[in-house]
């Protein structure tokens, strides 16, 4: 049906610029508390998590990770007899993806009361988004409490001569890829850059990855060290303190040269340098504010200036991460509820309505071979934050457990203790399967739990967590009473 003319005004409590998971939970909070809601959505609802960030990018690496960990333990690895089956491993991708149809998230939707409004949507004044939806009409959707800016973020491309008009793959092409290149030049350092590489290098792909820095530059430095080297034993070339200079089309791919003078040809090329705002288009000028953008917020989530303007998940650029973004989203839902109702708002430090975690408690995990699973505050970044630290440093396969996990296991963890309230203020493992260890460090640092009192969570044995142990062994009991204690510095005690 075509209806190119048509306006129609309609009016929400909260009206949700962006579908994507945090623009979902939001709006699931805000119907929850009793308000009404909609949720304007121009492309999938569930947004990039869904289709192409999170879930297809894990199931991307998952098979190769899963065949590694048979593989590493005698008896399980005489099983195995052939090697990944690429084509297998891209249709499980697709049955996660929901082969990119979102009619499951929309069902969900409509069974949580939450309206959807297809078309894309711009900020038109106080408490009022336009959408012009898919058949040419317009929809002015008018706010009576909240409008929540979900937008999220797009991939960065870098200002490389000949690097934009080259049309490079960015994570959206890497993690729905149909035909597997035989060779792949990576430009980025970070998270994606390393993930996607470890999964292509899995795939048989020839992976050539440029970083101007060190791999995973943000984390404690020895999970970029224990991730560049497994890497380059599984044949990745990695050009590391390098930067692309200039990127130009081939008959057979992209040839791109680098600052150390040299050019590297593939089949085709990743852009894995970072994330934008996506703000270019939604109106923000309409209201004062500057488009493409990331916009501040306070820890309600609440745009300076505004009672009316919400800022959540990857376009407030507190931590671009999904569970984080979710864990704002339940925080805005809530706070809008009880901001419309008149009930009180919590917003002390860890009170129901602000997001404190995004300061100092993040947990990620890096799905690399090793895994890399950290949360809180590096050594470094603990240093700079102003807190008199000690970092405790132990080898993962001395633990019974871990040995027990994977022959030869292989792997490292680090715990930084603020030595003054002798919490732990960060904890970070690499090693394989290290993921299900980070949800004790996180409760740890956001229950800040006193070390004499951690040394009472006594980990089962054998289990890979019995490292907690060896940790706090290796911080020594009598010393995590800190009033005795001297400045420590950083070197690791063991
Ligand atoms: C390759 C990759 C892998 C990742 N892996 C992980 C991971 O393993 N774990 C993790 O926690 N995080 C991961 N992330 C980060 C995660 O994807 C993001 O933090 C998350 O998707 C942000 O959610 P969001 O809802 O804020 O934004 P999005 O998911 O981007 O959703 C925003 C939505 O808004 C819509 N939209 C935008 N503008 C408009 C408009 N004007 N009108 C209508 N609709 C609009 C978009 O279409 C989109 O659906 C990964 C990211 C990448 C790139
Ligand atoms: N497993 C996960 O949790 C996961 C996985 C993927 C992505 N993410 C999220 O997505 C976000 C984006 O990831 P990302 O890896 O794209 O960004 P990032 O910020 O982690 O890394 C960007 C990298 O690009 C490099 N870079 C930037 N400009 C460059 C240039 N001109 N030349 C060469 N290198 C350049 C930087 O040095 C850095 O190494 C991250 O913030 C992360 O939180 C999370």
């Amino acid at each position: 049906m075509t209806n190119t003319e048509t306006t129609r005004t309609e009016e929400y409590d909260v009206v949700v610029l962006g579908g994507g998971a945090v623009g979902e939970n939001v709006a699931d909070r805000a119907v929850q508390g009793g308000l009404t809601a909609v949720i304007v959505e121009h492309e999938l609802l569930g947004g990039e998590c869904s289709y192409w960030a999170c879930m297809p990018s894990k199931a991307l690496l998952r098979s190769a990770a899963a065949l590694r960990a048979a593989r590493a333990v005698r008896g399980a690895a005489e099983a195995v007899t052939g090697d990944l089956d690429v084509q297998a491993v891209l249709a499980r991708r697709d049955s996660f993806t929901n082969n990119w149809s979102d009619a499951g998230q929309v069902a969900w939707a409509t069974g949580a009361g939450i309206d959807l409004l297809r078309g894309h949507g711009r900020i038109s004044g106080t408490r009022e988004v336009t959408v012009h939806t898919p058949d040419g009409g317009t929809v002015v959707l008018r706010a009576r409490q909240a409008v929540a800016i979900a937008t999220g973020s797009d991939a960065y491309i870098p200002d490389i001569e000949g690097l934009r008009e080259a049309r490079p793959w960015t994570s959206r092409d890497a993690t729905s890829v149909k035909e597997v290149p035989a060779s792949l030049v990576i430009i980025g350092g970070g998270v994606v850059a390393a993930e996607m590489a470890t999964a292509y290098a899995g795939f048989g792909t020839r992976v050539t990855l440029i970083s101007r820095g060190a791999l995973l530059a943000g984390m404690e430095p020895f999970a970029g060290e224990r991730v560049t080297a497994a890497l380059r034993e599984n044949g990745v070339d990695l050009r590391l303190q390098t930067e692309p200079s200039r990127v130009a089309r081939t008959d057979h791919g992209f040839a791109i040269e680098t600052s150390a003078g040299d050019t590297v040809e593939a089949e085709q090329l990743l852009v894995a340098a970072g994330r934008a705002p996506r703000s270019v288009d939604i109106g923000l000028e309409t209201i004062g504010l500057r488009p493409g953008t990331w916009l501040d917020t306070d820890d309600t989530l609440l745009v300076p200036g505004f009672d009316w303007l919400y800022a959540v998940g990857d376009i407030n650029h507190r931590a671009l991460l999904t569970h984080q973004g979710k864990y704002q989203a339940r925080a805005a839902g809530d706070v809008i509820v009880a901001r419309a109702i008149g009930r009180d708002v919590s917003d002390a430090r860890w009170g129901a309505h602000v997001a404190s975690a995004d300061h100092g408690a993040v947990p990620q995990v890096t799905f690399t071979d090793p895994e890399v699973a950290s949360v809180g505050l590096t050594a470094e970044a603990a240093i700079a934050a102003g807190h008199r630290v000690r970092a405790v440093d132990y080898d993962l396969g001395w633990v019974a457990g871990a040995s027990l996990h994977a022959d030869g296991y292989r792997g490292q963890a680090r715990l930084v203790v603020d030595e003054d309230r002798s919490v732990v203020l960060g904890a970070t493992f690499v090693g394989p399967d290290v993921a299900e260890l980070l949800q004790a460090a996180t409760v740890a640092i956001v229950g800040e739990v006193p070390l004499d009192r951690l040394w009472h969570a006594v980990p089962a044995y054998p289990t890979v967590n019995e490292i907690w142990l060896r940790l706090l062994e290796t911080y020594g009991r009598e010393s995590a009473i800190p009033k005795n204690r001297e400045r420590a510095d950083l070197t690791p005690v063991d």
